[in-house]
């Protein structure tokens, strides 16, 4: 598979004004991103999260020629993101929640029809990339609402079919579900969803919306302080993380001392001693289960899979208190100048 994204030793610095002394401030340069190496292949679906300030937003607008890199490499589709922005434009689509591609005094169906134009797309297949748009994201009772008048959900769901209309071959969103309504939410997890299985499309999200993830992303990239700190699919983050599936079971009778069971450490007991919640770590669920049963009636034994939510916090606890060998120094006090 070829790669549509490399990036090595990507870099981008600022300058900011922290405080030196009571009333004095100095410039300093800070790496917003600070190194980061990143291969996507064609088709891939690529979840890049992160804390507030990460980092996430300078790599997609490096990625997007918005911004030229401070150091590093790096090609999209082949092509210098910042010198040949012109040609790239041609084979990525954007969606940025904060800016919008639509012309705000104009119906969103013009808004379609300008930039067929824009991007020299032939009619036909502008036609029926549309046609797919409006029935996949419900499109039709707003196609003739000036696009100021639209909802946050409906205007979503117009940039994305405004940055697919030409036919990208890698869509780069910047948190696309932030602020929706479950429906607007849905639609556009839905249809990002079809774009993944149809696989001719990349798609790099930024979110802080782990479902959007778990939904739509086998990769999963997670940043801090401007650097990698994890790359592969959710079940290794799992892993690495030491995420552990539980096991709970509600018992008749209360034991008395729950017991202690070989692989499966006691996490807690609820319900007055009726319910055991064990972690599974090198037991099997039928050991655990058999040994439960030994103790009485069991009314009832589920298991609770890791929630990504949980590991990510942990992850990212673990990098502020400087517990990973990648995190970097924050520079206290900084203001962006
Ligand atoms: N133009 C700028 N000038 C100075 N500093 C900047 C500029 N743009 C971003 N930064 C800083 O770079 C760091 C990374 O910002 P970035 O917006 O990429 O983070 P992010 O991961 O997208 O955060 P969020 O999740 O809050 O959107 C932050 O500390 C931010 O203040």
């Amino acid at each position: 598979m070829t790669d549509v994204i490399v990036a090595e030793g990507l870099r981008k610095e600022f300058t900011v004004r922290v405080r030196a002394g009571r009333l004095r401030r100095e410039k300093r340069r800070v790496a917003a991103v600070d190194g980061v190496d990143l291969r996507v292949a064609r088709g891939e679906m690529l979840g890049y999260i992160g804390p507030n300030g990460a980092g996430k937003s300078t790599t997609l607008k490096m990625l997007t020629g918005v911004l030229m890199p401070s150091a590093g490499e790096v090609r999209v589709c082949g092509l210098r993101p910042v010198a040949e922005r012109t040609r790239l434009a041609l084979r990525i689509g954007v969606v940025f929640g904060q800016r919008s591609q639509l012309w705000w005094d104009l119906p969103l169906r013009d808004s379609f029809a300008l930039l067929r134009h824009v991007y020299r797309v032939p009619a036909d297949a502008h036609a029926a990339r549309l046609r797919r748009c409006r029935s996949l994201l419900d499109l039709d009772a707003f196609l003739d609402v000036p696009v100021r008048q639209l909802s946050l959900g409906q205007r979503m769901r117009g940039e994305l079919t405004a940055a697919l209309l030409h036919g990208p071959e890698v869509l780069f969103l910047d948190e696309p579900t932030i602020g929706l309504d479950v429906v607007s939410r849905q639609a556009v997890r839905g249809f990002l969803a079809e774009l993944g299985r149809a696989g001719d499309t990349t798609l790099v999200l930024t979110t802080h919306d782990l479902a959007d993830i778990e939904r739509l992303c086998a990769r999963l990239v997670v940043v801090d302080h401007g650097r990698v700190v994890h790359d592969g699919s959710i079940a290794e983050l799992h892993r690495r993380y030491g995420s552990r599936r539980l096991l709970v079971a509600d018992l008749e009778t209360a034991p008395a001392r729950p017991p202690a069971l070989p692989g499966a450490p006691l996490e807690r007991v609820e319900a007055d001693g009726h319910r055991l919640v064990y972690a599974l770590e090198s037991a099997g669920v039928a050991d655990v289960v058999a040994a439960l049963a030994g103790l009485g009636a069991l009314r009832d034994v589920s298991i609770v899979e890791p929630d990504i939510e949980d590991v990510v916090a942990r992850l990212y606890r673990r990098e502020d208190q400087g517990c990973s060998i990648t995190s970097t120094a924050k520079v206290p006090g900084a203001s962006a100048s």
